[in-house]
Order: structure tokens, then C-alpha cells, then sequence
């Protein structure tokens, strides 16, 4: 029988559907993996800003998690927006209960227009709780910045960045390039606690970059679900969102969503 690969995402709902766990489901299944979610919070949103968020309760999101560890299980496990210290910590006892040990996380604080995504006071308790059982996280750089409290402009920055993220018990570390002031090349950068590894692609010229760093991330969970190793993952997962920003729909009157299946046109082709 042929072998179903299945990614949970824990995030929160992109009404515009570029973002969030439409981005995710969107992109596991371009990447021929069963998608399956436990949302966190609701947002109304558009191309143009986040005109509300609307959190679930704790017990709302354990039972989703619960109601997929008993029954289908997952290969690997995504985290996005987690909101709250509350959520945060539900969410890492259910990924030690079930013993997810491919879990990726994308710590998700602001939106583009500057909406926060993350209470303030909740970025202790994803350091404390969830990052010590991330395989791979994949902070931007404002981000990372938070994360370890350092500025970071040149790349030994993001270096060093790393290492702290490595010592708060995570496995891989990719500080993404797309913040980064760079005008030629969007760089991303992985270390696995021996050494660095970079990649890179031609930056793009472009409004179109809503959702870039889920469907990013999303693009690795699918990768690690197929049993791909953690390298293998993050080089297909820039090549699919290279492919997702290079063909924008050029939808909405704002930052416009990704284009989710411009990877499978390229390779089919
Ligand atoms: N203009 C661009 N051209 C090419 N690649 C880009 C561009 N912007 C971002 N990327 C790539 O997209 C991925 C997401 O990076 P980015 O740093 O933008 O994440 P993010 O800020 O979390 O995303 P988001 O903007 O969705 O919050 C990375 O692989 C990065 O290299
Ligand atoms: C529900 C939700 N989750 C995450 C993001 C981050 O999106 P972006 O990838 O644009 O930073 C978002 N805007 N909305």
C-alpha cells in the first residue's frame, strides 16, 4: 500500500487565505502531503492588514490536538500563531504527549502591517516551553532579534544569532534573508549546531510577500513528513516559496498572497 505522509499545522486562520493555516494546508498539499490543522485564533484579514483577531480558548485548541494525536497522528507538526503564554504551553505538553519529535517552528509575532500576532509577555513561554522541543525553527530577523535579545545586521550576527537559538535546545536554526538589506539575494541561513549552510536565491522585486514565511516553513514540515532530512527540506522549501513569489497572482490592493502552486507548474513542466 502506498505510504500517506501527514503534517499537523497549530496556527492561526488567514481569512485572505495567503497566510496562516490556509497557507500551510495549501502548501503540504501542493507538497503531496495530508494536511491537518488545530486552529489557534480567527483573524479578519485581508491583503491590506489585520482587521481583527479573535482567539480560541485553551480547551478549544488541546481537544483539536487531541482529537488528530488519537486518531490519524502526524509525521510532522508546525507551529505558527500561538497567540498566548496559555496556548503555548497547551500546545508543548500535547507535542510531548504524542511524542512529536518533527516539529517545526515558525515564531510568528507581527504581521506584515505591523498587527501582533504574539502577546508580548508570551515570548518567555515559547523559549521555556516550546522551543527546547523544535527539530527546526525559522525566525526572520526582527524575529531572532527578539529571541536572543541582540541586533543583527551582518550575517556573523545571524551567526551568533543562531548559536543562541541552538542553546535554548533547538536542533536546526534557519534565520531567514527576507528582512535582511540585501537587494540582490535573499539568503537563509541553517545551523545544526557543527556548522552553517546557506541558501540563497535572487530577491525579487515585489509587494506580493504575504505569507512568505509560513508557506516557507509549511514547505519544510511537508519535506521532514516524507522523511527528508532537515537540509533536504530547507532546500526544497526555497525553492518553493523562490517559485510562489516569482509568479504573484496579484490579488488585493495590498501585500498580495504567494502563488501556491507555481512550484508544481515548474515541475511538471
Ligand atoms: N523578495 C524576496 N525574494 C526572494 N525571496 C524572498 C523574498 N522575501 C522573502 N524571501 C524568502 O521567503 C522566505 C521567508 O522569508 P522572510 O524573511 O520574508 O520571512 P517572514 O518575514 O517570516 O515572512 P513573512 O513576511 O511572511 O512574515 C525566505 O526563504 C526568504 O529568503
Ligand atoms: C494567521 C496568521 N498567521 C501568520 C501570519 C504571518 O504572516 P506573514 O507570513 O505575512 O508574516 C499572518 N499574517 N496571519
Amino acid at each position: 500500500m502506498r505510504n500517506v505522509y501527514k503534517a499537523l499545522t497549530i496556527a492561526g486562520s488567514d481569512s485572505g487565505g495567503g497566510a496562516g493555516i490556509q497557507a500551510d494546508l495549501k502548501t503540504f498539499q501542493e507538497l503531496r502531503v495530508f494536511g491537518m490543522s488545530a486552529l489557534t485564533a480567527v483573524t479578519a484579514q485581508n491583503t491590506l492588514g489585520v482587521q481583527g483577531v479573535y482567539p480560541l480558548s485553551v480547551e478549544a485548541v488541546e481537544q483539536q490536538i487531541e482529537s488528530i494525536g488519537t486518531d490519524l497522528g502526524a509525521d510532522a507538526v508546525k507551529t505558527g500563531m500561538l497567540f498566548s503564554a496559555e496556548i503555548i504551553q497547551a500546545v508543548a505538553a500535547k507535542v510531548k504527549q504524542f511524542g512529536w519529535n518533527q516539529l517545526v517552528v515558525d515564531p510568528v509575532m507581527i504581521a506584515k502591517g505591523g498587527a501582533p500576532l504574539l502577546q508580548e509577555e508570551a515570548v518567555s513561554a515559547l523559549k521555556t516551553h516550546l522551543l527546547p522541543l523544535a527539530m527546526v525553527i525559522t525566525p526572520n530577523i526582527p524575529e531572532a532579534e527578539v529571541l536572543t535579545g541582540m541586533t543583527i545586521r551582518t550575517i556573523n550576527d545571524r551567526h551568533e544569532a543562531a548559536k543562541r537559538l541552538y542553546e535554548l535546545g533547538v536542533k536546526h536554526v534557519v534565520i531567514k534573508g527576507g528582512h535582511d538589506d540585501d537587494d540582490d539575494e535573499a539568503v537563509d541561513v541553517l545551523y545544526d549546531g557543527h556548522e552553517f549552510s546557506y541558501f540563497t536565491s535572487k530577491r525579487i522585486e515585489t509587494n506580493h510577500t504575504h505569507g512568505t514565511g509560513c508557506t516557507f516553513a509549511a514547505a519544510i514540515t511537508a519535506e521532514l513528513a516524507k522523511g527528508r532530512s532537515v537540509k533536504e527540506a530547507v532546500q526544497t522549501a526555497k525553492a518553493f516559496i523562490q517559485a510562489a513569489i516569482e509568479h504573484e497572482l496579484g490579488i488585493g490592493h495590498g501585500h498580495g498572497p504567494t502563488n501556491h502552486w507555481a512550484y508544481r507548474q515548474a515541475n511538471l513542466s
